[in-house]
């Protein structure tokens, strides 16, 4: 575990372990975290699906926010997403460092065998040179998918504003992709369906079988978003999504 925290300390210099680190130079993330409150949680069902709950602290989600809304992506109602391939933005260009380092921390601080990303997900540069921007309103979400082949293994959301449940659904032999973001994968059959709460500010990483052989989908139609027998209270929900394309030599 040493190991984990000295690349770490080369790569990012020395942290302290109080609560007013302070991280990135750009102003947006200037702002001071509190290392405590997030915190790394293994989907035991689905091998290769990760959450960090509070990886954004709220000033960070809200700086992150008004970064997406400085892009002026979102000025007409009809518009609900936004793409990017290649150079990022500098805010995203953060938050993908962000998580790097969110996850070299965790893989410094604990003993667990499996990691969030394997190193040569974690190490690869760029780690993402593919955004998605979503904006849903209440009752919106995202039919069950997988992404499409051409984005590498490791993918990360961020989820914002406000809170859902993510149901993840397991897919026989995985299955071609389609259209990630309108139509349903066909001809599968569901083996086991997964809930999983987003609540502002979490990160999803899913690699291996969670990307490949497991549709995410969120359903935001009146009962769906059910969490611990309480039906979700809907705003509206922005998610950040990062991904790699994959090499094409
Ligand atoms: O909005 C989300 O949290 C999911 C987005 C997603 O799955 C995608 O863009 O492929
Ligand atoms: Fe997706």
């Amino acid at each position: 575990m040493e190991d984990g925290k000295q690349i770490l300390r080369a790569v990012f210099g020395d942290s302290s372990d109080s609560e007013d680190e302070t991280c990135f130079s750009c102003e947006l993330y200037s702002l001071r975290r509190t290392r405590e409150a997030s915190s790394w949680v293994r989907i035991q069902e689905i091998n290769g699906l990760w959450l960090c709950r509070n990886f954004l602290s709220p000033e960070r989600q809200r700086s992150l926010l008004s970064a997406i809304e400085s892009e002026g992506w979102f000025t007409e109602a009809s518009h609900n997403q936004a793409m990017r391939f290649g150079d990022l933005p500098i805010w995203a260009i953060e938050l993908s460092g962000f998580i790097r380092k969110a996850v070299l921390e965790f893989i410094g601080d604990c003993n667990m065998e499996e990691r969030p990303l394997t190193p040569s997900i974690l190490w690869r540069e760029p780690l993402f040179n593919q955004l998605i921007v979503n904006v849903y309103q209440p009752g919106e979400g995202i039919c069950g998918h997988i992404d499409l082949l051409r984005f590498d293994d490791g993918i990360a959301i961020v989820s914002l504003e406000s809170a859902c449940v993510m149901h993840f659904t397991q897919v026989d032999g995985g299955g071609d992709c389609v259209d990630e973001n309108v139509q349903k994968l066909k001809e599968d059959r569901p083996i086991q369906k997964v809930p999983v709460l987003l609540s502002p500010g979490t990160l999803v990483l899913m690699s291996g079988e969670a990307r490949y052989n497991w549709k995410h989908e969120i359903n935001r139609k009146q009962g769906f978003q059910v969490w611990d027998g309480v039906e979700l209270e809907q705003e509206k929900r922005t998610s950040v999504t990062l991904r790699k394309l994959c090499q094409v030599d």
